[in-house]
């Protein structure tokens, strides 16, 4: 690489290696075009340092409040009880930021507002789920309504609070049983670390309130599997999506490859869907 060329790269900033994280960093490190890692931000540096030497040009280790310093593009990729940590820094330096932990947003949606005010973005990408192109361009005319149901092995669900707090037993389930029926937002607090997706669809399209969803353990499925029915003005459609769990049983595989497309588009020629 030139000097130029190097100058004119967009510098991406990871804040946490985990399942998601770790590949983002991965792929950042093999090269994608235009964009360079610059600089990552871990709990625990010792658990990362075999991986971090085996990358090609290993990046700056930072505290998560200062990756804004050393990057354009700040990715979030920790537990959604860091967002605000990660972003807020991030988007008063003008930076851009991008949220997998969609879901803590919704608690901490000023973060819109200071990045309006100080020139910074907040992307949030398809992830885990299917067809935000199309909900954002339903919503340039009219959605009557947007129904999602998700379905999850046991496996992804254990600890979530809202079975915690209800004392609801899912380990010995023969069958699929519903645990919620409500809001985006309201299975957003119950589930916070698997329903990212429906705030994301309830962001692109008609909000979290009036965004509807069902939850539930399946015993019968191996896959995180989402379904989604959206009414229009413009159209009616259906998608679905079965996500492989990654090594994270919460988290589909297709997360870490969504968050790598949405970075690849900032510097891409030719760009594909909305
Ligand atoms: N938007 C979407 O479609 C999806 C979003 N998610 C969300 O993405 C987030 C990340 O998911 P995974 O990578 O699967 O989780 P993970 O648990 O595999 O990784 C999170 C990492 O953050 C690190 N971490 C925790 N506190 C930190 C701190 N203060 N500073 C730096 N690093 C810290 C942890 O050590 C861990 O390595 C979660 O909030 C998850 O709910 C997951 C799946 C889909
Ligand atoms: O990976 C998935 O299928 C979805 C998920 O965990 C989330 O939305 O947080």
């Amino acid at each position: 690489m030139t000097d130029q060329n190097a100058q004119n790269e967009l510098r991406v900033a990871i804040a946490g290696l985990g399942s998601i994280g770790s590949k983002i960093a991965a792929a950042l490190d093999q090269g994608v075009e235009g964009l360079t890692l610059s600089a990552i931000a871990v709990r625990d540096p010792a658990k990362h340092q075999a991986f971090l030497s085996g990358l090609r040009r290993p990046p700056q280790i930072l505290a998560i409040d200062q990756l804004g310093d050393a990057a354009d593009i700040v990715v979030e990729c920790a537990p959604s009880s860091q967002l605000r940590a990660i972003v807020e820094p991030a988007v008063k330096r003008g930076r851009a930021a991008v949220v997998v932990s969609v879901g803590g947003l919704l608690d901490n949606f000023d973060l819109v507002d200071l990045a309006r005010t100080n020139g910074g973005r907040i992307l949030v990408p398809t992830g885990a789920l299917i067809g935000l192109d199309a909900v954002n361009a339903a919503v340039v005319g009219t959605i009557h309504s947007v129904k999602m149901v998700t379905r999850k092995p046991i496996d992804g669900l254990k600890g979530a609070p809202f079975i915690v707090e209800n004392n609801i037993d899912i380990d010995n389930l023969r069958e699929p049983l519903k645990l919620f029926e409500g809001s985006a937002r309201e299975a957003a607090k119950g589930f916070p670390a698997n329903v990212n997706v429906a705030v994301a669809l309830s962001l692109a399209g008609i909000g979290p309130d009036r965004t509807q969803m069902q939850v539930w353990a399946d015993p019968t499925v191996t896959r995180n599997v989402h379904r989604i029915e959206v009414e229009a003005d413009s159209a009616r459609f259906s998608m679905g999506i079965e996500n492989i769990p990654s090594e994270n049983p919460k988290t589909g595989m297709i997360t870490a490859l969504s968050v790598i497309a949405l970075l690849r588009k900032q510097r891409a020629t030719l760009c594909v869907g909305t």
